[in-house]
């Protein structure tokens, strides 16, 4: 970024007032009426039906329309393991994704916690009173015992959104983009650069959508991740094949997909340059891609790129899962965010790339035109029909899998997000 940008970016943090988010209020407060209802000692009655009842919570509180966001700042965006405190701009900036999206109201949770178990046992102690847990910003391998540890434990959605949520909107826009490429994904070449989170969860949802494990080669810090190797963790051991390449160069060669959930700058002119023709590059970490894109096209013009940013066409990013996913899933009260709802997300995003753009977006993105294509292979995060779509799709499957404790909303298709209640 340039100075002017990086002034501007933190001036919007801190003016007029310090960070993104605020708490509003619901009900009138006027009068001493509105007093002994909202306080004492009208809200003894609430507390006295929950108490008899903890369903009710979901009739007497914001809790079926409240998310936390819950990190201990491992791995903030690209930028490493920088704690807790760190991450609260960029768990605050989730919160106002939650809500700009899908309505749903949230709450970052900063955890300072010295072990694994630490952080399972803090979050445990507070799930029931939240409609759902989205985990940020956790790194693998600990992320992985931690989210499954918590799904076990919590009756309501816990979903680790770097795992799944960027895994949902990789394989929506991966399906898209070797379609327009002319290739398939259960045939595609396809190198993942890095090994974590990220990574790991979206080369298995790929697998379930139709690529071959042998055909997806993943490095790490050390190199290719082969069956020789003695030094890898459960999670990377899955990913490992047979093979005489060991470094990027090696396996880049010839490649149909690069899938980047790494680090920055880590992919360089020679390294797309050897790749096969209309090469798919989803070059995801944020926030600095491993290949800037501009760089990527003028080296290779058939490239269909994809990066987490906003200010380039085509962003992959788990802003178009998480806000829609758990919007259905909080109005369906799904009991966890299963792997039929994360596939319904994935064929909604894809399917709705492919039809016309709505003016509105348009003019949001300064564009004349947006059509299926190179340049536009997943929905912009402003197209208001992901809030009809996707939710949709996830709370059907929920019903459809037996996760959900509610029938399909009967307000649906949502048609705003200042209108989620149904009301
Ligand atoms: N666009 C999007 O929506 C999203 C993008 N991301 C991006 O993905 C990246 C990873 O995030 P996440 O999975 O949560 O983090 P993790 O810490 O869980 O994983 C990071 C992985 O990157 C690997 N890595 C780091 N540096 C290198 C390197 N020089 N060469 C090869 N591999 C390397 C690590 O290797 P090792 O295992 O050896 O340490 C590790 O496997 C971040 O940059 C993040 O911004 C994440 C989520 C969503
Ligand atoms: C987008 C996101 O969640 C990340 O880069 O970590
Ligand atoms: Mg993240």
């Amino acid at each position: 970024m340039t100075d002017a940008k990086k002034q501007a970016a933190l001036d919007y943090h801190a003016k007029p007032f310090p960070g993104k988010l605020s708490v509003e209020l619901t009900k009138p407060t006027a009068s001493a009426r509105d007093l002994s209802l909202a306080y004492s000692p009208g809200v003894a009655e609430p507390v006295r039906e929950i108490a008899n009842d903890p369903e009710n919570a979901y009739l007497y509180t914001g809790k079926g329309n409240l998310v936390a966001v819950i990190s201990d700042g491992s791995a903030i965006l690209g930028l490493g393991n920088l704690g807790p405190l760190a991450s609260k701009p960029v768990m605050e900036g989730k919160g106002v994704l939650f809500k700009r999206f899908a309505g749903i109201n949230s709450v970052d949770i900063e955890v300072n916690a010295e072990s694994p178990q630490a952080f399972i046992d803090t979050v445990a102690r507070i799930a029931d009173t939240w409609g759902g847990i989205n985990l940020e910003d956790i790194k693998a391998p600990e992320c992985f015992e931690i989210e499954q540890a918590l799904v076990e434990q919590c009756s309501i959605p816990v979903f680790h959104d770097d795992q799944h949520g960027t895994a949902i909107v990789t394989a929506a826009g991966m399906l898209n983009a070797l379609d327009i490429a002319g290739k398939s994904l259960d045939s595609a070449r396809i190198v993942c650069l890095g090994a974590g989170a990220a990574a790991i969860a979206c080369m298995k949802l790929l697998v379930s959508c139709g690529a071959h494990p042998e055909n997806i080669v993943m490095l790490d810090r050390k190199g290719v991740i082969h069956s020789g190797r003695e030094d890898l963790n459960q999670y990377k051991a899955m990913f490992a094949v047979e093979t005489d390449k060991r470094t990027l160069t090696d396996a880049i060669d010839g490649a149909d997909v690069f899938v980047g959930l790494s680090g920055p700058g880590l992919m360089s002119a020679e390294h797309i340059r050897s790749m096969a023709p209309n090469p798919v590059v989803f070059a995801c970490t944020n926030p600095d891609p491993e290949i800037h894109p501009d760089l990527a096209r003028e080296i290779r013009p058939d490239v269909i790129m994809a990066t987490g940013r906003s200010d380039y066409p085509n962003q992959v990013n788990n802003v178009l899962g998480f806000p829609f996913i758990f919007r259905g899933a909080l109005d369906v009260r799904a009991t966890r965010i299963n792997e039929e709802m994360k596939v319904a997300a994935v064929h909604a995003l894809k399917d709705l790339a492919r039809e016309p753009v709505p003016r509105d977006v348009l003019e949001a993105y300064e564009m004349d035109e947006m059509t299926f294509g190179p340049n536009y292979i997943i929905p912009t995060p402003v197209d208001i029909r992901l809030l009809e779509r996707v939710p949709a799709a996830v709370a059907q499957a929920a019903v459809d899998s037996g996760v959900a404790r509610k029938p399909y909303p009967s307000h649906y298709p949502l048609r705003s997000a200042e209108d989620v209640y149904g009301i």
